[in-house]
């Protein structure tokens, strides 16, 4: 076995790694349950930034894949596991036959609100034109209340809560889940909301990448007492689908940018209407000036770890989100309640069109 040591580069994630991590496997005894076939070479991930000196046919960015694109995780211990308890989201692999349930998944659309992900799901069943009648589209994880999930033909949507801590754990369990059920080609897309920095309000922006407070593009994972980079791009080819499809809808204000990720909505968000507050106006605006200038066009809580896990573990990711408010206004959401509703709409009926569009069923 071939062992490599490779020093950190601040943007990259791995510190020490063998070249067999580099290589795929393809999920043992699993053949794509569209297709039927067995995948033989998958990702190279990472390798060209990783491995400088490595044969360049064999050189790949991530994402890039030969073949039907496995979910794929970066455990392994999990195979050696009898069985694996999806705990948060209230599934397991000896309790359900995931393959089954979920091998056809092609689209996951996540978002904050248990409520906002019903509505959505309800939504894309009338689109898609599913049989199957309303009522009986039921919350997967209704065992638990941590998320709930919904399952529409090859549309999976999902809750997330708010902040990085918890998309996190569900994006453990999804990652995990989609590989159990075997699916490929999969595309995750965050639906949601944000203040916006120097663009009206209702705009909605598509990220290109999700850069953290210091406007850069990375995630820090604290694994152990160490910290591990990650690197937070999206996938560009996916984002810019997105935007030429929103040239479709009508009044559509759309654009992309880069979404500013942080742990906070007050103080991280530096807003001085929170219950603590160290810093003057003026700080807040030069802050917020300085990242329109870096390209940031909005404020989140969680597209930096979803850009991380999903680029290390093959999942095409977008953020698609609407601004609630310009920040270089204000602060707070003062917005009436139907104009709320209005904009929360918004990045549903892009996702719609787009995934009506990719299954082929707009005109
Ligand atoms: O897009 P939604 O789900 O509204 O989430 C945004 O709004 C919440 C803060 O109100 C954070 O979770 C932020 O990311
Ligand atoms: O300002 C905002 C609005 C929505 N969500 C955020 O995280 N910030």
């Amino acid at each position: 076995m071939l062992a490599l040591g490779c020093e950190l580069d601040p943007d990259q994630e791995v510190v020490r790694t063998r070249l067999e991590d580099y290589f795929l496997r393809p999920p043992s005894h699993a053949p794509c349950t569209a297709c039927g076939t067995v995948m033989t070479v998958h990702i190279v991930e990472r390798m060209a930034s990783v491995i400088p000196a490595f044969n360049s046919s064999m050189r790949s960015d991530r994402n890039t894949y030969v073949g039907k694109r496995f979910v794929h995780v970066k455990n392994p211990y999990l195979d050696s596991m009898d069985e694996d308890i999806l705990y948060h989201l209230d599934l397991g692999t000896k309790t359900h036959n995931l393959p089954a349930v979920f091998g056809d998944v092609k689209f996951v659309c996540v978002g904050r609100s248990p409520n906002r992900m019903k509505a959505f799901a309800l939504f894309m069943h009338k689109e898609l034109g599913l049989e199957e009648a309303e009522e009986d589209i039921k919350d997967i994880c209704a065992g638990t209340d941590r998320y709930c999930m919904y399952k529409t033909g090859p549309v999976l949507t999902i809750s997330h809560g708010m902040g990085i801590p918890s998309i996190s754990v569900m994006l453990h369990e999804l990652i995990k889940l989609l590989h159990h059920a075997q699916c490929c080609d999969v595309t995750i897309i965050r639906i949601g909301t944000s203040g916006g920095i120097g663009i009206a309000p209702g705009t909605v922006v598509i990220t290109d990448i999700a850069v953290d407070s210091f406007f850069k593009p990375r995630f820090e994972q604290v694994i152990l007492d160490n910290i591990v980079t990650r690197s937070t791009e999206l996938h560009k080819e996916l984002s810019e689908e997105l935007f030429n499809c929103s040239k479709e809808i009508p009044n559509f204000r759309t654009l992309i940018g880069h979404t500013m990720c942080t742990y906070d909505f007050y103080e991280g968000q530096g807003r001085l209407d929170g219950a603590l507050c160290s810093f003057s106006r003026e700080k807040k605006l030069d802050y917020l000036k300085r990242a329109y200038k870096a390209g940031v066009r909005n404020i989140e809580m969680e597209s930096t770890v979803l850009a991380a896990m999903c680029g290390l573990c093959g999942l095409k990711a977008a953020v698609v989100c609407v601004t609630l408010l310009d920040r270089l206004d204000c602060d707070q959401i003062n917005l009436p309640h139907d104009v709320l509703v209005e904009y929360q709409q918004w990045p549903q009926l892009l996702i719609s069109n787009f995934i009506t569009r990719r299954l082929g069923l707009c005109d």
